[in-house]
């Protein structure tokens, strides 16, 4: 890309990059009143064309955006394991930068982006830690491999070079030769229970849909009783 002066990224003339966002859209008689039954389907045809056409890669990866100690945002890239009509969830180091952000701060916020099919999902809300029993259930299902590096990586922690880590591998692999791989303490997961979620669907000329369910009572995202919903302004 070659640099320009006011810093704006140069479109390439004719303006081949300029995409217009002519995706299905969203009408307000497809709108639940409820959430979970929208982002399911959603995400069952992102996988489902992923399949087919290989243009949603990774369709379940999602950013995930939490608060530091002096409330400055932070954000990474996660995959979504789990939904239910809690929310998302995902699994990661119970020691990591994110999960003691969010033990001080439970406070979340994630995006689903396909932008291939013109359609994000983005939820709001607090984060529950997942329970043993389904990280286990999940844990004992991962090949082998990752279930071993859960045991090496102190994730988020600075590290001298690549080959402490390879060591480490090899010694973990050693130590569980010939055994299952046990969970590691720290290998949790955490839930979003959600009090907001948007759908998005990009249009022709950027006029695109956005619903937004709130949170109005207690139930879960498939309970009409819990939420209202209203189309926002693109
Ligand atoms: C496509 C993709 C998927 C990822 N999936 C996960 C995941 O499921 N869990 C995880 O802990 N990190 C995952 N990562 C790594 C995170 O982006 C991040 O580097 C790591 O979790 C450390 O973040 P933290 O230091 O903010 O805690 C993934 C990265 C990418 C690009």
């Amino acid at each position: 890309m070659s640099a320009s002066p006011d810093g704006i990224i140069p479109r390439t003339p004719p303006r081949p990059d300029h995409v217009d966002y002519a995706g299905e859209g969203l009408d307000e008689g497809e709108v639940p009143g409820a959430p979970f039954g929208l982002i399911s389907s959603w995400v069952d045809t992102a996988r489902a064309r992923q399949v087919e056409r290989g243009d949603v890669p990774e369709p379940m990866s999602f950013a995930v955006a939490t608060v530091d100690a002096q409330g400055r945002p932070d954000v990474r890239t996660v995959l979504m394991r789990f939904l239910d009509p809690v929310g998302p969830g995902f699994v990661t180091s119970l020691e990591s930068a994110k999960s003691r952000q969010l033990e001080a701060t439970p406070f979340v916020a994630a995006t689903l982006t396909w932008p291939a099919m013109f359609r994000a999902i983005r939820f709001r809300g607090r984060a529950e830690r997942i329970d043993d029993a389904q990280l286990d259930t999940y844990f004992a299902d991962r090949p082998r491999g990752s279930q071993l590096s859960a045991w090496v990586s102190r994730q988020s922690q600075p590290v001298e070079g690549r080959a402490p880590l390879e060591q480490a591998w090899a010694e973990v692999e050693a130590r569980y030769e010939g055994q299952d791989v046990p969970r590691p303490d720290d290998f949790g997961g955490w839930r979003i229970a959600c009090d907001e979620v948007e759908a998005w669907a990009g249009r022709s000329n950027r006029l695109h849909d956005r619903f937004r369910w709130t949170r109005v009572a207690d139930g879960g995202l498939d309970d009409p009783a819990a939420w209202k919903v209203e189309r926002l302004q693109p």
